[in-house]
């Protein structure tokens, strides 16, 4: 479980999250609200990348700004930009990199890593070198890179931004479908429509917090 327990992010004069304070038990949580609100801070907290400057994170009974090695054992997270994850030069190398790092061999983490391709109709990748895949190809790849991991919470930074409609609907359904609890910062409304609940940020404050019907409704207004 997560819980914010006032937690402040200050950079120079500016705060960028104010006093925020939450418990985070459901499966399927959106994080909304405009440009520049403190969304990626928010979820970055979550794993460490980010630490408080006043406040406290307790995530599954560890502190992120403590332990953020052992936190990211258990979070993991899918960045915006998909250059930010990959570090390999061959799609199939990248995918199974996290999972040689977990101790699994060389055939093992070769074959996770080519199910995840072929799970997601994306076989035909493998070889390929990373510099040539297209924007959304990265995504994806990148995304296949943290859910072989199967961390036990999973952070997702606008997962679907570089994705066409048929990208986007599989990350969609791929979300929909994980066991483990899932974050989600997003400006696609439809993304979280069937999600269990939604936070709104405005200026570094949770503005609004409900099922995501209900949230959606008020942030549609907020914002018109
Ligand atoms: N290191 C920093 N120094 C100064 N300001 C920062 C720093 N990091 C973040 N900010 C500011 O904090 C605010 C919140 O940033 P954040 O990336 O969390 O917003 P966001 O809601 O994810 O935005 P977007 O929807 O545009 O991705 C922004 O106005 C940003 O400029």
């Amino acid at each position: 479980m997560i819980r914010f327990d006032e937690v402040s992010v200050t950079r120079g004069e500016r705060r960028v999250l104010a006093e925020v304070s939450c418990v985070l038990p459901e499966r399927r949580i959106a994080i909304l609200g405009p440009n520049g609100s403190g969304k990626s801070t928010f979820v970055r907290l979550i794993n460490g990348l980010v630490v408080p400057s006043a406040g406290r994170l307790d995530v599954d009974g560890l502190d992120p700004a403590a332990d953020p090695k052992a936190v990211r054992r258990r979070v993991g997270f899918v960045f915006q930009n998909p250059d930010n994850q990959i570090v390999f030069p061959i799609v199939e190398e990248d995918i199974a990199f996290g999972l040689r790092n977990l101790g699994r061999s060389r055939m093992e983490a070769a074959e996770a890593s080519r199910a995840a391709l072929d799970g997601f109709g994306l076989g035909h990748l493998a070889a390929q070198p990373v510099a040539t895949l297209s924007g959304g190809e990265k995504q994806l790849v990148a995304l296949l890179g943290v859910l072989v991991m199967q961390p036990a919470i999973l952070v997702f930074d606008e997962p679907t931004t570089l994705l066409d409609l048929r990208n986007r609907n599989r990350i969609a359904a791929a979300i929909g479908g994980l066991d483990q609890q899932a974050i989600v910062v997003t400006h696609d409304l439809d993304l979280v429509a069937g999600f269990d609940r939604a936070l709104v940020l405005d200026g570094g404050r949770i503005v609004a917090d409900d099922e995501p019907g209900a949230a959606i409704a008020w942030y549609r207004e907020r914002m018109a």
